[in-house]
């Protein structure tokens, strides 16, 4: 404690200009700290801001049309996702969206104003699936989203996902889909079928297929839609008879199973990095995409050679990594691999295809409580909302499903063929946020204070200093009713702190480079602005206060603590 001190002072002291009138020294007890001098006096009975917001949270389940209007950045200094600054000018902090939202980006939605669309609705994290498509089409998207982003005042981040050493089904020869029928034999082969496909071929991508499987594996396509028994080989040629009758989609993703057990020997000899996913990763590079996400993950080692990789590449400061948690492998070495990356991915879809299904909600459970543990963002993804991609409106049990994932306090939600190639990616993404909105506001009303015990994960003692005062800090801004927290942060460390605490309050993170800005978008309950600053943080602060007050933001007396990793202190203040 004393030790701690000292470094609090000797850190004011250094910067002379800060005049920590009203800094807290570190774990204080909050009932012991001094009111400021020169700052607005405390209101505890806190009717600003508080009682108002509350109210309109009520109503605020849906982003209003008129308030999710883009405005462009204007010429002041400071950057925010327009939909977010809408949402606040018209409803106040409470709000606010937590949990974040990704969409993939596919047929459906590759169009500027579908993308828009997107954005307006909340679309957090356009994600591009380089199973699908070519580097052209995903370049285009990938430009379009930009362009959205400068020319409309958006800050959508961009998720590449790579393709993995899967193996899947070739891609139909151009048809949608084609319908399996129970009892038809059909012939899986390594062999590209050129032009003239025989009826009921279907191309594998894995050259030892023929040789890997046995007469009577069971052969899963997209983790059992459809289903075949291995009834004869012959050559290259694989004959399979359908037991499970269904749709087989272009690329579907192949499992096959023998005894009642995924046969994974060969997963265990292919590179969970292609040599295809390389030249993706080079595209990602170029395009300064924003996440990388990995598929078929099977141990840190890959997440520790992708990341240097990016180090000596990237041009302007970090990709950011994430592990997508989808194999057997994956879950055996969990922590690991969640400890390299920079987040994961919980991804149902093959994690659902390797082990019983049964066993899907609690890896789950398991995936999201570790990497909130280690301070990784994490994302659930797949069928989310499944029945969009035909009809309008969701079932209950999607919607449990979301809710469950809301409640379990996920930093983020996928959709993926609901708005890839649904027919209502906008309905879609509605559900989502309606549901975000609705549980977030269960779990503030309950008062449902972290029941979670986060260990500590700091490194070096300064990290541990920031550790403590995000912890404090949002425990503060739980027990005082706060309507934000401020964190002033040059790599965005101190903000997934605070989110990682999971606070009532939103946390608005203040960063000077656009690229932390972007990957921020997917932590649980931020909301990035960029904003340039100094070393001083009575001057950033009252620049900060003037600029968001001018654009409507904030107000006087709204009560706010700041936080930041230059100056480690903890502010607590009404804005004046
Ligand atoms: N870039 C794309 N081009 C064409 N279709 C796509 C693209 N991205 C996604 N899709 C379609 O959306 C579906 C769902 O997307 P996703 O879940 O990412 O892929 P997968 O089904 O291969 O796991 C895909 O099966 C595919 O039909
Ligand atoms: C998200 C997933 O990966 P992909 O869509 O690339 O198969 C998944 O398997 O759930
Ligand atoms: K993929
Ligand atoms: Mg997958």
């Amino acid at each position: 404690m004393a030790q701690s001190l000292n470094l609090f002072i000797s850190t004011s002291i250094s910067n002379p200009h800060s005049k920590p009138t009203f800094q807290i020294p570190i774990q204080t007890p909050n009932r012991l700290f001094t009111l400021p001098k020169r700052k607005p006096t405390l209101s505890f009975s806190l009717n600003n801001g508080q009682g108002g917001s509350s109210l309109s949270a009520v109503t605020a389940d849906y982003v209003s049309d008129n308030g999710a209007k883009p405005l462009i950045a204007d010429s002041t200094s400071i950057e925010v996702d327009a939909v977010t600054e809408a949402e606040l000018k018209e409803n106040g902090f409470r709000s606010t969206r937590r949990t974040k939202l990704v969409c993939t980006i596919g047929p459906a939605t590759s169009g500027f104003e579908q993308l828009e669309a997107l954005a307006v609705g909340g679309m957090n994290v356009a994600r591009i699936n380089m199973c699908h498509g070519t580097r052209e089409w995903h370049k285009g998207v990938i430009e379009r989203v930009r362009r959205l982003n400068e020319e409309k005042g958006y800050a959508v981040a961009i998720m590449m996902d790579t393709e993995g050493s899967e193996i899947h089904m070739g891609d139909l020869g151009g048809a949608s889909s084609e319908k399996a029928e129970d009892g038809e034999v059909w012939t899986f082969s390594v062999r590209a079928y050129d032009s003239i496909r025989p009826e009921r071929a279907i191309t594998v991508n894995y050259d030892g297929f023929a040789e890997d499987v046995k007469v009577g594996d069971e052969l899963l396509v997209d983790g059992g839609m459809v289903r075949f028994e291995v009834i004869e080989k012959i050559g290259p040629d694989v004959k399979c008879l359908c037991t499970d009758p269904g749709l087989l989609l272009p690329r579907a993703n192949l499992t096959f199973w023998r005894d009642g057990s995924l046969v994974r020997e060969r997963n265990a000899m292919l590179p969970t990095i292609s040599s295809k996913d390389w030249l993706d990763i080079d595209f990602g590079i170029a395009e300064g995409v924003d996440f990388i996400a990995v598929s078929f993950v099977k141990s840190a080692e890959v997440i520790n050679h992708l990341k240097s990789y990016i180090k000596a590449r990237s041009r302007d400061g970090d990709i950011a990594v994430l592990a997508k948690i989808e194999s057997i492998d994956s879950l055996k070495n969990l922590e690991e691999i969640i400890q390299a990356s920079d987040g994961a991915m919980v991804a149902r879809g093959d994690l659902g295809a390797q082990i019983p299904l049964e066993q899907v909600p609690l890896a789950q459970q398991k995936i999201v409580e570790v990497c909130r543990q280690l301070n990784k963002p994490v994302i659930v993804a797949s069928q989310l909302l499944e029945s969009m991609i035909e009809y309008p409106t969701p079932t209950r049990a999607e919607v449990a499903d979301v809710s469950e994932a809301v409640r379990q306090r996920a930093d983020a939600l996928m959709l993926s063929g609901e708005s890839a190639m649904g027919q209502f990616p906008d309905k879609a993404l509605t559900v989502l946020r309606s549901v975000s909105l609705r549980i977030e506001r269960w779990w503030r009303e309950e008062k449902r204070h972290e029941a979670m015990d986060l260990p500590d994960i700091a490194s070096s003692f300064s990290d541990s200093i920031s550790e403590e005062i995000c912890n404090s800090a949002a425990k503060m801004a739980n027990n005082l009713e706060v309507d934000a927290l401020f964190v002033y942060t040059k790599d965005g460390h101190m903000a997934s702190l605070l989110s990682r605490c999971r606070p009532d309050c939103p946390i608005f993170a203040f960063t000077a480079d656009t690229s932390v800005r972007r990957r921020l978008n997917l932590q649980w309950g931020l909301i990035p602005f960029r904003l340039g600053f100094s070393d001083d943080m009575e001057s950033n602060l009252n620049k900060t206060f003037a600029l968001l007050k001018a654009r409507g933001m904030i107000k006087s007396g709204d009560l706010v603590i700041a936080v930041s990793d230059m100056l480690q202190s903890i502010q607590v203040m009404n804005v004046p």
